[in-house]
C-alpha cells in the first residue's frame, strides 16, 4: 500500500537542508548516525513497545519496566554496545528505572567521591551490574536543605565501624530512585559523628540488602533496615516505573572503609581529616553532573512536544473569522497559534545549543576537578543549577501549553502530551527544587557584583566588568531591523541582568543580617537569577551563529529561530527592561512588532524544523504527532483499541444505569 504523506506540502514548504539541520541538531554527523542508530534499534524491537503503559496497574507496570530494563542490559552485551550508546538506548526507550540513578547518580557519586582504592574496588562491580545501586540523599523532613540531614554515622573505634542510625521519622531516606525495590546497594548521606563530635554531612557506600547478587532469590533487607517505596506518583505510568524509595536504619553497623573518602577521612583511631585542598563542596558534586545531564536532556523532551503540536497545527483545519462554515484556516496559520507554539520551537533548539555548551564547561570542570583546581566549580555550580531550573521550568510549561495547542486532542493520553507533562513535572523539583537552585545562582550573581573592584568576573558573569557601561548606556534601536542582530541582543539582556543586579545588591546591603536581607528579598532574587540565566542561553545561541554552519538555508533558519527565542523573551519581560530604564516603550513594542515579522518567516520552515529533530513515531508515541499526518484514521482507531471499547456494556451498567432507566432506585 502506498504511504501516503499528508504533510508533504509543508515539507514541500522548508526553505532549508533538512538533512543538515539534522547534523547541527544532533550536535555532529557521528551523533546524528549513533542516535538514529539507538532510536530505530528500540523501534524496532517489540520488546521496547510503550503504547498500553498507561493502561497498566502499579505492579504490571512496574515487572514490565524491569524486563524493557533487562532486555536493555542483554542488547548491550550482545551487541557490545558502548557506553556511550547504551546511554542513548535507554534514552530511547523513554522509561525512567533503576539504571537511570545506577549509570547516572551512584556511579558518579562513587567516581567523584571514592578514594582512588575505593574506585577501584566498587567500580568495575557497578559498571558489571553485579551490583546496583541509588542516590539516598533526601529524607522525609529534609530535601531543599541538605545540612539539615539527620542520619547519623556514628564512629566505633572498638570495632572500626560506623554505625548509621535514623533517630526520628523524618530522618527516613525519602524518594531516592532505584531504592524502594530494585537496588542492593546505596550512596547514602547521613551525618558525621566521631568522638561526640559533628562534622557535617558525607557519603558513604553502604549496602542495606541480602541480595548482594541479583540472582539471589531472597531479596529481604539486611537486619536493621526498613525499605520500601514511596507510593503512587502524579500520572499512570509516568514516572511510576521507578521505585522511588523510603529507607530507615537502626544502628546498622558498617566497615570504616565504606565512608567515601576523597573529601574527607576518619583514621582508624578515629582522627577526623578534612582534605586541604578538596572544599566541601565536592559531596554536591554529583549534584553538578546531573543538573548538567538534565540540561544536556532537557531540549528533546520539549522538542517532542513541539513536535507534536506543530504536525498536528499544520493538519487540523479551523473556521476562519469570516466563514463560519467553511473550515479553511489551519491551525498552525493563526497568529495566536504562532505566537505560543514558535517560541516554544524556538526554546527546544536554544535549549539544545545551551545543553552542548554546559557540557563543554562540566567537561573542563571534571578535568580540573581531577587534577585538584577548584578554581571554576562556583562557575559551573551556579551555571547547572540556574539552567537546570531555567529549562526544565520552560520545558514542563511548555509541553502542557503544547497539549492545549492540540484543544481536545492533546488531552488524549494517545497524543503522547498527558504522559509526557507527567513524566517530566518532576524535573521542576527533582536535583534541586527550581526556585531552591535559583537562589544559589542569585547569591553567586550578588557576590560577583559585589566583589567588582578586586576580583575579576570570569566566564558567564564576564559582563558584570562592564557594569559602568551597562548601567549607564541605554538601547541604540530605532527600528524593528535593529533588533535582529546579535550583539544588540546579548547587549539588552546583559544591560537588563547587570541593571537588576545592582539594584538588588544595593537593597541587600541596607540590611544588618545578610541573611535576614536575602530571605525578604528571595522573590526579587530569583527575577535576578532568572535573568542573568536567560542572557546566558541567548548569548551561547548568538555565539552558535557566529560558527560555521554548512548547509543551504540552515544558518538563516537558525538565526530567526534565535531571534524569535530572545525576542520573545523581551516582550514576556518587557517589564524588567522597561523598569530598569533600558528601554522605552517605543523600542519595547518594536521589539514586538519585529517578532512578529520574524513568525511569518518561521511559518514555512516549521515542519522542517521539527522534522530535523529527527523523532521516531515510536519515540514521539503520539496519533496527532505521526510522521506521515495521516491523524484522523489513526485517532479513530486508537478509541477502539482502548481496552474500555472491548464491550458496549460496562461493569456496573446492569447493576447502576437499568434501575435509573427502570426507575426501580428502591431495589438498590
Ligand atoms: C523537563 C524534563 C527533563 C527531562 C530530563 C531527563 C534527563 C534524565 C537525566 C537524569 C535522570 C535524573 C533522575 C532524577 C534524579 C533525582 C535525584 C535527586 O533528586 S538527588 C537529590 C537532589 N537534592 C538536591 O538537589 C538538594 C538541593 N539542595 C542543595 O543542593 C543544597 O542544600 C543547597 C545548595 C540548596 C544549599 O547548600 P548549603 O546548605 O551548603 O548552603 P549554601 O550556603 O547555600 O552553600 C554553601 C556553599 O556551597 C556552594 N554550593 C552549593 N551547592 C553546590 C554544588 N552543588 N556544587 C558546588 N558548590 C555548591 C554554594 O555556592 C556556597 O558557596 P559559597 O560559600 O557562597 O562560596
Ligand atoms: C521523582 C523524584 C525523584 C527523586 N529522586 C531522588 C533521588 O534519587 N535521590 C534523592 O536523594 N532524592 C530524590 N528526590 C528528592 C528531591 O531531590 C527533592 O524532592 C528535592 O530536592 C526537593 O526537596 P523537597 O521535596 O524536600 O522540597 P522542599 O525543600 O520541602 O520544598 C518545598 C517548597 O519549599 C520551597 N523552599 C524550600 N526551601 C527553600 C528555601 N531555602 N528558600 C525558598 N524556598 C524554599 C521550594 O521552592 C518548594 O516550593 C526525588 C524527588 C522526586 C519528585
Amino acid at each position: 500500500m502506498e504511504l501516503v504523506d499528508h504533510l508533504r506540502d509543508e515539507r514541500n514548504k522548508a526553505q532549508f537542508d533538512v538533512e543538515a539541520m539534522k547534523v547541527v541538531w544532533a550536535g555532529s554527523p557521528q551523533e546524528l548516525q549513533l542516535c538514529d542508530r539507538m532510536a530505530n534499534l528500540v523501534a524496532n524491537h517489540p520488546a521496547f513497545e510503550k503504547l498500553k503503559r498507561p493502561m497498566l496497574v502499579r505492579k504490571e507496570l512496574f515487572k514490565n519496566s524491569l524486563r524493557k530494563a533487562a532486555y536493555a542490559r542483554k542488547l548491550v552485551i550482545d551487541l557490545g554496545l558502548s557506553e556511550e550508546e547504551a546511554k542513548w538506548l535507554r534514552f530511547y526507550i523513554d522509561e525512567p528505572t533503576y539504571p537511570d540513578l545506577h549509570w547516572g547518580m551512584f556511579i558518579p557519586a562513587i567516581e567523584g567521591q571514592g578514594s582512588e582504592e575505593q574506585k577501584e574496588k566498587w567500580l568495575p562491580l557497578s559498571r558489571n551490574m553485579q551490583i546496583i545501586g541509588c542516590y539516598a540523599q533526601t529524607e522525609m523532613g529534609h530535601g531543599s536543605n541538605v545540612q539539615g540531614l539527620e542520619t547519623t554515622a556514628t564512629f566505633d573505634a572498638q570495632q572500626d565501624h560506623f554505625i548509621i542510625h535514623s533517630p526520628t521519622l523524618t530522618s527516613t531516606k525519602w524518594w531516592p530512585g532505584g531504592l524502594g525495590k530494585v537496588s542492593t546497594h546505596a550512596v547514602v548521606y547521613a551525618r558525621l559523628i566521631v568522638n561526640g563530635e559533628f562534622h557535617g554531612v558525607h557519603g558513604w557506600y553502604n549496602y542495606y540488602s541480602f541480595s548482594f547478587f541479583l540472582y539471589l532469590e531472597d531479596h529481604s533487607p539486611l537486619p536493621g533496615i526498613t525499605v520500601g517505596d514511596v507510593g503512587l506518583k502524579f500520572g499512570n505510568g509516568a514516572y511510576n516505573t521507578m521505585d522511588n524509595g523510603l529507607l530507615r536504619f537502626h544502628h546498622v553497623r558498617i566497615p570504616r572503609n565504606q565512608m567515601l573518602m576523597r573529601v574527607s577521612q576518619v583514621s582508624r583511631e578515629g582522627k577526623y581529616m578534612q582534605c586541604d585542598d578538596v572544599p566541601r563542596q565536592l559531596i554536591y558534586g554529583t549534584m553538578v553532573s546531573v543538573r548538567q545531564t538534565i540540561v544536556a536532556m532537557v531540549s528533546r523532551t520539549l522538542s517532542r512536544a513541539v513536535c507534536i503540536a506543530t504536525r498536528y497545527s499544520a493538519l487540523r483545519r479551523q473556521h476562519s473569522s469570516s466563514s463560519l462554515v467553511v473550515p479553511c484556516f489551519l491551525m498552525i496559520d493563526y497568529q495566536s497559534q504562532q505566537s505560543r507554539l514558535f517560541p516554544l520551537l524556538a526554546s527546544a533548539y536554544a535549549f539544545k545549543f545551551v545543553g552542548e555548551w554546559l557540557k563543554w564547561l562540566y567537561t573542563d570542570v571534571k578535568q580540573r576537578l581531577e587534577a585538584n583546581d577548584f578554581s571554576t566549580l562556583p562557575e559551573a555550580h551556579a551555571s547547572t543549577a540556574g539552567l537546570k531550573s531555567l529549562t526544565t521550568s520552560a520545558t514542563v510549561d511548555g509541553i502542557e501549553e503544547c497539549m492545549k495547542l492540540c484543544g481536545g486532542d492533546g488531552y488524549l493520553v494517545s497524543s503522547g502530551l498527558p504522559e509526557l507533562f507527567a513524566v517530566s513535572v518532576p524535573a521542576c523539583t527533582y536535583e534541586g527544587d527550581n526556585t531552591v537552585l535559583m537562589l544559589q545562582v542569585a547569591r553567586f550573581v550578588v557576590k560577583t557584583v559585589s566583589e567588582v573592584g578586586y576580583k575579576e568576573p570570569l566566564g558567564t558573569s564576564s559582563y558584570i566588568r562592564r557594569l559602568n557601561t551597562l548601567l549607564h548606556n541605554n538601547c541604540l534601536v530605532q527600528t524593528g531591523e535593529d533588533w535582529v542582530k546579535g550583539d544588540r541582543i546579548v547587549e539588552a539582556f546583559e544591560a537588563r541582568a547587570a541593571r537588576m543586579a545592582v539594584t538588588c545588591t544595593q537593597h541587600l546591603a541596607k540590611f544588618q543580617d545578610p541573611e535576614q536581607g536575602f530571605s525578604e528579598l528571595s522573590a526579587d532574587l530569583v527575577e535576578v537569577a532568572v535573568a542573568h540565566c536567560q542572557l546566558i542561553v541567548v548569548s551561547k545561541f548568538v555565539e552558535k551563529l557566529a560558527q560555521d554552519i554548512p548547509g543551504k538555508g540552515v544558518k538563516e533558519a537558525l538565526e530567526v529561530l534565535c531571534y524569535v527565542y530572545a525576542l520573545f523573551l523581551v516582550h514576556k519581560h518587557q517589564g524588567d527592561f522597561l523598569v530598569t530604564g533600558y528601554l522605552t516603550p517605543k523600542q519595547a513594542s518594536l521589539a514586538n512588532r519585529q517578532l512578529r515579522i520574524l513568525y511569518s518567516r518561521l511559518r514555512p520552515n516549521a515542519i522542517a524544523l521539527v522534522d530535523a529533530f529527527n523523532h521516531t513515531d515510536h519515540y514521539l508515541s503520539s496519533v496527532v504527532g505521526r510522521y506521515d499526518g495521516n491523524v484522523y484514521p489513526n485517532l479513530y482507531q486508537a478509541a477502539f483499541n482502548d481496552p474500555f471499547n472491548d464491550s458496549h456494556v460496562p461493569d456496573g451498567y446492569h447493576q447502576y444505569i437499568h434501575p435509573i432507566l427502570n426507575q426501580t432506585l428502591a431495589k438498590l
